[in-house]
């Protein structure tokens, strides 16, 4: 193991999100995974899970122990269904382990919310304090030098990314967002289910958990605190016949007459500097395989004098920038690193 490099363990190494951090993380120079941790497989090797990773990570599946994570690990990605890393997260911060969640569990700063939408018992409120939100270009600050950083979803990442800048700037009328998002299956994890058959899903899109979709209470709590007063969302989620990707369309009143040209200024200016949120020139809408393997969140504007309201359309790869990508950018932030360090792959076109 390189001196050099700080370890990291990862929980839930048999998931899509455990995969894809592995994958990341090949490529990452100040970065060694060292330790593979599952709930139901413990000593069979990662390679029976994912063949695709043969010869290039020779680890073996372990049982979850804090002291024994502690023992081959600095930090550890929490990539498990929600309701894991609430009860994982506090013994894992006693060892002095560094922690980013992947999951909902730590995005609701209320946990009478989380209750409510997720439908099962909340962190404690001092794991919840000590989270930070780690939607990278917008809370990038608070996240240098903490111990917890709780990853954003993927809707909210492609959403969020698209709507705060206008939202920031008083350009449109929070109460009128109305939110169209569409998903490929990999969203759901690598649990098979009726939902996600390929008999169901193929030739066929779907809507899914209307107004009451887990994401709309983490999009209201961040662009209530964008806007200074609570928002409330029309968010509709559907299921898409592709694997990785998301494209969120989102629509709103504008508060006094802008052009598209105008919105696509605003928003160059608010993410200057930050190398994963790309900016389409006017009249280009951006398509989910223009991002694919990759950290970039791009977003298209079309603001239309008719209606009055302008139409922004935000893609990411869920697995990159709606899970895996997002939560390395978040150490490289807690580190002090460069935030693109390790994430600079192009995306794979076609
Ligand atoms: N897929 C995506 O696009 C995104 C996912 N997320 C979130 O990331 C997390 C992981 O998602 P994803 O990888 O897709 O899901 P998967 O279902 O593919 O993987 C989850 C992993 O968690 C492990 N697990 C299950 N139960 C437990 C338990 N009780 N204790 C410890 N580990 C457990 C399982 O492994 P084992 O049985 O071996 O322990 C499983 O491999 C979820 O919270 C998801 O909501 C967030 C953003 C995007
Ligand atoms: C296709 C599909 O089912 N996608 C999931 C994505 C959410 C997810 O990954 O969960 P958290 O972000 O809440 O942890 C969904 O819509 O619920």
């Amino acid at each position: 193991m390189s001196k050099d490099k700080i370890k990291a363990a990862i929980v839930g190494a048999t998931g899509y999100g455990g995969a894809e951090l592995i994958r990341l993380l090949q490529a990452h120079p100040h970065v060694e995974v060292s330790c593979v941790l599952s709930s139901s497989s413990s000593g069979v090797p990662l390679s029976a899970s994912f063949p695709h990773l043969t010869n290039l990570i020779e680890l073996e599946l372990e049982s979850i122990e804090p002291a024994n994570i502690k023992a081959k690990a600095d930090v550890v990605f929490l990539a498990t269904p929600a309701g894991v890393s609430a009860e994982l997260t506090p013994k894992l911060l006693e060892q002095g382990l560094k922690v980013i969640d992947l999951s909902g569990d730590l995005r609701l700063k209320d946990g009478a919310v989380y209750e409510k939408w997720y439908k099962r018992p909340p962190a404690s409120e001092d794991v919840l304090a000590q989270a930070v939100y780690g939607l990278s270009e917008i809370y990038g600050e608070s996240v240098v030098g903490r111990a917890a950083i709780s990853n954003p979803g993927c809707f909210p990442t492609a959403t969020l990314l698209g709507l705060i800048p206008a939202v920031k700037a008083d350009w449109i009328d929070p109460a009128t967002i109305i939110i169209d998002a569409k998903t490929g299956v990999s969203g759901a994890g690598r649990g098979t289910g009726l939902g996600t058959h390929y008999g169901e899903i193929n030739e066929s899109v779907k809507a899914y958990k209307v107004n009451a979709h887990q994401h709309i209470p983490e999009i209201e709590q961040v662009l209530g605190e964008a806007a200074g007063a609570e928002v409330v969302v029309t968010f509709t989620t559907h299921l898409i016949p592709m694997t990785r990707g998301i494209l969120s369309t989102m629509y709103a009143s504008v508060n006094e007459k802008r052009s598209t040209q105008e919105f696509i200024d605003l928003y160059r200016t608010f993410y200057a500097g930050r190398p994963f949120v790309r900016i389409r020139e006017n009249g280009v809408m951006p398509a989910t395989k223009e991002v694919s393997g990759s950290n970039y969140c791009d977003i298209g504007f079309s603001a239309d004098e008719r209606t009055g309201r302008v139409t922004i359309v935000s893609v990411i790869d869920n697995m990159v920038k709606g899970a895996a990508g997002q939560a390395i950018q978040n150490l490289n932030l807690m580190m002090g690193w460069d935030e693109a360090e390790g994430l600079r792959f192009v995306p794979m076109y076609p």
